[in-house]
């Protein structure tokens, strides 16, 4: 790789902030409306900002969010990695391995055990130590029949909601979804108007704005969907988010999104890996998962910061051996002593009962990988039979970690 010379990385300065938008849309070939443009310039505005520059001429930025993410049985804070670009004359030469290195180096000074990113292509940030956080699944309803279901539906009344009044009532609701499902970041009230419900869907310019269903007083469950006509009468719905107290309230919820009229396909593009809707199907060709997909990519910047802070489903002794390339202060063998619910993780001589990269880790952080699946990939290595189920044990979460939060 030929690094240039003059290419440094530091802070971007607010000054700058309209030169890294500018390459931002060059970068990802968008012309947002001014009203976008405002909200990403206030965006970077708040968030810790990176400039990659040749000289004084800016050709790389890499934005950080200032996140909390939802860990098993807690929340840690997060840099919520985004707007990541370099300039097409400056690909391929070490600029985003140089913002990256400046973005752990900021993870330190900001206090961000965790970053988590959305990635435009899954080849690039495994490099970096990022493992797979969290998956989703994409799940396809054909609606031209009504949906058949094992469970019947709850009765109860449902209404639709204004999306201006959706954070009063969505947002505690959503809040208490994050101590269930790791992976979800806090979702303040500016989040939910102008990123979550934001009216034209970025996108898609063609759906609806977006649509709110919710049933129950107090609220036992809401689904938030855009439309759109296809002109003969067979459109798409596309679910964006759904949450549900019991799978009465889900039943009620996605028959009510099969049956909108002048619709003929219900496409939930982020549902949990574990969504019972397969299960309430009766008909399974009717209801099928069309992918699944990497959704929130996590890094473990502070490995020993990061183990601590979560809960544990089982007591474990183990010796981890990790490699961190990046952050050698993460690597070596390490003894993981859980006992009654907590962690300590402190530099072992022993042998390893197992060996990894961090971004394995990563992969098995939030409970969304099982340690034996990668090992029977080929990607950990169990030096004591029995360790990575033992270490699984650990792991185990109720629910699957989960986010539709793109960012
Ligand atoms: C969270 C987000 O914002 S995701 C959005 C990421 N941004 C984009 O996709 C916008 C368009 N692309 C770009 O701006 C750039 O091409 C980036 C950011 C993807 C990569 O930046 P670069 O400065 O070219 O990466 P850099 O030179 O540091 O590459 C580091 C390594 O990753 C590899 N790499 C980087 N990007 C890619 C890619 N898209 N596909 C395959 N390999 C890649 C490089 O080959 C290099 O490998 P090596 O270490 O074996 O030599």
């Amino acid at each position: 790789m030929d690094r240039h010379p003059d290419l440094h990385f530091r802070e971007l300065p607010e000054t700058d902030i309209d030169r890294a938008l500018a390459l931002a849309y060059l970068v990802f070939h968008e012309s947002p409306e001014d009203d976008r443009r405002k909200h990403h310039h206030e965006m970077l505005r708040e968030s810790a900002r990176i400039g990659a520059y040749d000289g004084d001429r800016l050709v790389g930025s890499l934005a950080a969010l200032r996140f909390t993410l939802s860990v098993p049985g807690g929340e840690l804070p997060c840099a919520g990695v985004t707007m990541v670009n370099v300039a097409p004359t400056h690909r391929r030469r070490g600029v985003l391995s140089g913002m990256v290195a400046e973005l752990y180096r900021r993870c330190g000074t900001e206090g961000w055990p965790l970053a988590a990113l959305w990635a435009s292509e899954a080849v690039i940030y495994g490099r970096f130590g990022f493992g797979h956080g969290t998956r989703g699944q994409t799940i396809e309803i054909d609606s031209r029949t009504p949906l058949a279901l094992r469970v019947s539906p709850d009765e109860r009344p449902l209404r639709l909601v204004d999306p201006t009044e959706a954070p009063a009532l969505l947002g505690p609701y959503y809040e208490r979804t994050r101590e269930l499902r790791a992976g979800r970041h806090a979702r303040s009230e500016a989040w939910w108007r102008e990123e979550w419900l934001v009216e034209k869907d970025e996108e898609d310019g063609d759906l609806s704005p977006p649509r709110i269903v919710a049933l129950g007083d107090p609220l036992a469950g809401y689904a938030v969907y855009r439309t759109k006509s296809d002109g003969e009468g067979c459109g798409p719905v596309r679910v964006d988010e759904l949450e549900a107290d019991t799978p009465a309230v889900a039943a009620a919820l996605w028959r009510y999104l099969a049956s909108i009229d002048l619709t003929g396909t219900v496409r939930a593009w982020g549902r949990p890996m574990d969504d019972p809707l397969q299960h309430l199907a009766a008909d399974r060709d009717q209801v099928r998962v069309t992918s699944v997909f990497p959704s929130l990519w996590l890094r473990l910047v502070d490995v020993p910061g990061a183990l601590r802070a979560r809960s544990w489903a089982a007591d474990v002794d183990l010796v981890l051996d990790v490699t961190d390339t990046h952050l050698p202060a993460n690597s070596g063998p390490h003894r993981l002593t859980v006992s009654g619910g907590h962690a300590s993780w402190e530099p072992a001589a022993g042998p390893a009962d197992l060996a990894l990269d961090v971004r394995e880790l990563a992969s098995c952080y939030l409970g969304g990988t099982p340690v034996a699946e990668l090992v029977r990939a080929g990607l950990v290595t169990e030096h004591t039979p029995g360790a990575a189920a033992a270490l699984d044990a650990a792991l185990r979460t109720e629910y699957a970690p989960h986010t539709v939060d793109e960012f």
